[in-house]
């Protein structure tokens, strides 16, 4: 398992949150706290304050996901999952929530919103050409393999 290092700045209304954690030993994603009190209405959606900038190493992104237990118990998801968090960002750090449950959600300041993923980045480029290579699956998609 390798590690990057990712310099984090604190904004003024992030003082005294913790910083993204791993929960566990093995964990994949960094809970993410919110940095405010809001509650989402059924069907609302708002990008909630973390309280920190983060300037990414060239070569990897920050992928921002929802948070399972909140996902099933709650109906609330990242409404752009993952979200993408580019290596040359220099705002602050957001969670796009939106509630698909049917009662209204609280986030709470200090509660874990959601997860960090630090992801490489592979880049391309496109070279447009006149025809493309055939292959069995030709133009069959979205569903063509059957259920
Ligand atoms: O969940 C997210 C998604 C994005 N961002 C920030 C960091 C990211 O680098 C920037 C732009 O995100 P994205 O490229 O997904 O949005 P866009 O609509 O294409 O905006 P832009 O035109 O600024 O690229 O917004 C967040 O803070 N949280
Ligand atoms: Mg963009």
């Amino acid at each position: 398992m390798t590690e990057i290092a990712i310099r984090l700045k604190r904004l003024p209304h992030g003082e005294g949150l913790p910083l993204p954690a791993y929960a566990t030993a093995q964990a994949a994603g960094m809970d993410v706290v919110a940095a405010e009190d809001l509650t989402l209405a059924p069907g609302g959606r708002a990008a909630i304050a973390t309280g920190f900038a983060i300037a990414i190493p060239a070569g990897y992104e920050v992928q921002v996901r929802p948070r399972s237990g909140l996902a099933l118990k709650n109906g609330i998801t990242c409404l752009n999952t993952p979200g993408t968090i580019d290596a040359d960002y220099r705002g602050e750090v957001k969670v796009i929530l939106a509630n698909l449950g049917a009662e209204p959600f609280a986030v709470k300041r200090g509660e874990r919103i959601a997860q960090l993923v630090p992801a490489p980045v592979q880049r391309a480029r496109f070279e447009q050409v006149e025809e493309l290579d055939d292959t069995a699956r030709g133009m069959g998609g979205f569903g063509s393999t059957g259920r």
